[in-house]
């Protein structure tokens, strides 16, 4: 497995402006799309293409379509929504595979309530999206399900995670590779990523 931090300048900027405490729940969600866009740009990078002819304006024109398997969005309610309008930019014909987690608060296990994936998930590649990989609970969870489901090529795209939970995932999942715009630097006692978002599920839906 392969972990990709994406350091472009544009991540890095739109990052920062997320981490601001000040961030309105507009601007935090605007900016957990747009870099869910850019994250989903370098995870799409190596699809394999396949040349095709067709009528052009002057006449037979080679071109090129992405072959084989093709996509379903997986976004880990809540928070994982936050991100989805920025990946389906890029990618409209996509099937949305939805999984609902939450992180139990005193022992971190996630707790699924929910889950209506696509039903040819076996023939796709699942993008998973969810702006916090922390312990790595939530992510093991729905990769585990989604495996179940017999889907083969799966790929994580996280906004912030944590060393702790990177690690966790490449334990449990090693064919899994994960985009990141920031490993930060740990985990609290509480469970949140320092310096991470804060509770990025509820600075996108503004609750608390
Ligand atoms: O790596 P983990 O330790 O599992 O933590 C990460 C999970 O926690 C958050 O969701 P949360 O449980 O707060 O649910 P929400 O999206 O509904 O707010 C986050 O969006 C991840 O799904
Ligand atoms: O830092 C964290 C950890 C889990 N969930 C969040 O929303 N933020
Ligand atoms: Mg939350």
């Amino acid at each position: 497995m392969s972990v990709y931090e994406i350091r472009h300048p544009l991540v890095r900027h739109k990052l920062g402006l997320m981490r601001n405490q000040k961030m309105s729940t507009r601007g935090f969600r605007l900016l957990a799309s747009e870099v869910g866009n850019l994250l989903t740009y370098e995870a799409t990078k190596d699809l394999e293409l396949e040349e095709y002819q067709q009528d052009g304006w002057c006449g037979s024109v080679t071109c090129e379509r992405i072959r084989g398997k093709k996509i379903t969005v997986v976004p880990i309610l809540r928070a994982g929504l936050g991100m989805l309008d920025g990946v389906l930019e890029l990618i409209p014909s996509a099937k949305i595979s939805v999984v609902g987690l939450y992180r139990d608060e005193e022992t971190f296990e996630p707790v699924s309530y929910f889950d209506k994936l696509a039903s040819d998930i076996d023939q796709r590649m699942s993008l998973v999206v969810d702006p916090m990989l922390a312990t790595g609970g939530s992510m093991i969870a729905t990769i585990d399900l989604l495996k179940k489901h017999g889907c083969t090529t799966i790929r994580a795209l996280v906004l912030v995670a944590a060393p702790e939970g990177i690690k966790k995932v490449q334990e449990a999942h090693p064919d899994v590779d994960i985009y990141t715009a920031s490993i930060d630097s740990h985990l609290n006692e509480q469970g949140y990523i320092v310096p991470g978002l804060g509770d990025a599920g509820d600075k996108i839906f503004g609750t608390k």
